[in-house]
């Protein structure tokens, strides 16, 4: 895995960034893909599946529980489903690498199973909370030994049958709420999951897609009841997976802070659950426009072609954070060469990501000239007004691969070069992130690129 070769890399002051691209398959709904394909019964089909390593996590996880996974072209797959009830005890522990999406959905899958498993991560997702996993997937009746503070390394002991539960969500998580869901495939009667905040709702929809009973009620202060019939039959299926809203934010926010900058990001997934970064873009005066609006596999897909724009520092309504909650690192560095003060709060849950990534993008933003005042819950931030950041600094990634490609594209905006210490971690989620950047960016005094697809 990444960690045990670091990889420094230098960013730049750029030229105008321009180009057609795609970038990789979405993350989310690449891990649940395998998941469900694996619990179905015969064989399901997935293209565009994310080739990165948190996926790979998983397809692993699920072999080594029975599931036959074999990968058939680029980012097309086959996997061979053990039907729900059938996952088999692993022979060793189940290496989650960096990735606690892995970690949670299977726990919930391995709670309602006749089997034990233990799971283990690098030195990031070793110090993540399991701890709210770990309450609803006890009152179904599984057992846990957790490191202390309910960390990795620890061991889940499955029960069959579980225990149907009725759970009021304490933490807006879509990691919980699939957790649960997964336990409940395979728990006799009804899970209920009362969620006060909208999460993600890729799990609900790709369950709905391969035929289990499932309902979704919305009352009207918004709060969503979720309603799963256990001892599910899947039926296999063919997957088209989006491109990741999530990544393309990278390359969309570096043309909208670059002058000259206009790049198409197509086959974007634009699910509303997802899109809070690009809504609050536009708030800030970003030029977005999406064309080619269809729906793929039960979820919206755009193109988005993003062009240089003047931004405005804005205010964040909290309530909007679970739909962008992967995408503060990039939303920051656009507030700081932005006009004006940005002001988000309601984060706290960034500190449990892969990193602090409050304390990291505060420490680091500030250290390549921006003007940053870190809360408990939030940065605010006093934008540039377009002109550049002084830079000229060692960034950390802490294992944290959105805080690499974040000071990637803040480099491209300093005036002395950004060394980040270590990006091998983009290779969790966005694998050719560096090659796409580089292709689409023109160096400063080269003349504007043609349009290249990569
Ligand atoms: O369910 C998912 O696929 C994810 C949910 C989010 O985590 P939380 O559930 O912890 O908010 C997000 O940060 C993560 O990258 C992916
Ligand atoms: C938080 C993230 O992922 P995970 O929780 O799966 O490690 C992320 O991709 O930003």
């Amino acid at each position: 895995m990444h960690e045990a070769h670091p990889r420094p890399a230098t960013f730049c002051h750029s030229g105008p960034l321009c180009g057609t691209f795609r970038v990789p398959g979405d993350k989310s709904i690449s891990h649940r893909a395998l998941m469900l394909s694996a619990l179905a019964v015969g064989e399901s089909r997935i293209t565009g599946l994310l080739e990165g390593e948190d996926v790979l996590s998983t397809a692993a996880a699920m072999r080594a529980m029975g599931a036959t996974i074999h990968q058939t072209g680029e980012g097309c797959w086959t996997v061979y489903g053990v039907g729900v009830g059938g996952l088999m005890q692993p022979a060793g522990a189940l290496d989650m690498g960096n990735s606690g999406t892995s970690t949670r959905l299977l726990m919930g899958l391995v709670a309602s199973h006749r089997l034990t498993a233990t799971f283990i991560g690098d030195a990031s997702l070793s110090k993540r909370p399991m701890g709210r996993v770990i309450d609803p997937l006890s009152l179904m009746g599984a057992e846990f030994n957790a490191s202390p503070g309910g960390t990795l390394p620890l061991m889940v002991h499955g029960l069959v049958p579980a225990i149907p539960i009725q759970y009021r969500l304490p933490v807006a998580s879509a990691q919980v709420k699939s957790a649960i869901l997964l336990a409940g495939l395979n728990t006799p009667g009804i899970t209920e999951i009362i969620e006060p905040v909208p999460t993600r709702d890729h799990s609900e929809r790709m369950l709905h897609g391969f035929g289990a009973d499932l309902t979704v009620e919305v009352d009207g202060n918004g709060t969503r009841t979720i309603r799963l019939i256990g001892e599910a039959e899947l039926k296999p299926q063919i997957i088209d997976v989006p491109g990741d809203p999530s990544s393309a934010a990278f390359p969309i926010v570096a043309a909208l802070i670059t002058p000259g900058s206009e790049v198409t990001i197509t086959h974007v997934g634009m699910n509303p659950t997802r899109t809070g970064i690009y809504r609050m873009l536009e708030a800030m005066g970003a030029d977005l426009t999406y064309a080619n609006q269809r729906e793929v596999g039960g979820e919206p897909v755009a193109d988005i072609t993003a062009r240089h724009s003047i931004l405005r520092g804005i205010e964040v309504p909290p309530d909007i954070a679970p739909s962008m909650i992967d995408e503060f690192p990039i939303f920051f560095v656009a507030a700081s060469v932005a006009q004006g003060r940005t002001i988000t709060s309601g984060l706290e849950e960034l500190r449990v990501k892969e990193s602090d990534r409050l304390a990291l993008m505060a420490a680091g933003l500030t250290a390549v000239g921006a003007q940053v005042e870190e809360r408990a819950d939030g940065l605010i931030i006093n934008g540039t007004g377009g002109e550049n950041l002084a830079g000229g600094v060692t960034i950390k990634s802490a294992l944290d691969h959105r805080i690499a490609m974040s000071f990637a594209v803040a480099g491209q905006r300093c005036t002395h070069n950004v060394t980040i210490d270590d990006v091998s971690p983009i290779a969790t989620s966005f694998p050719n992130f560096e090659a796409m950047l580089s292709a689409m960016t023109t160096p400063l005094s080269a003349p504007a690129k043609a349009v290249v697809d990569l």
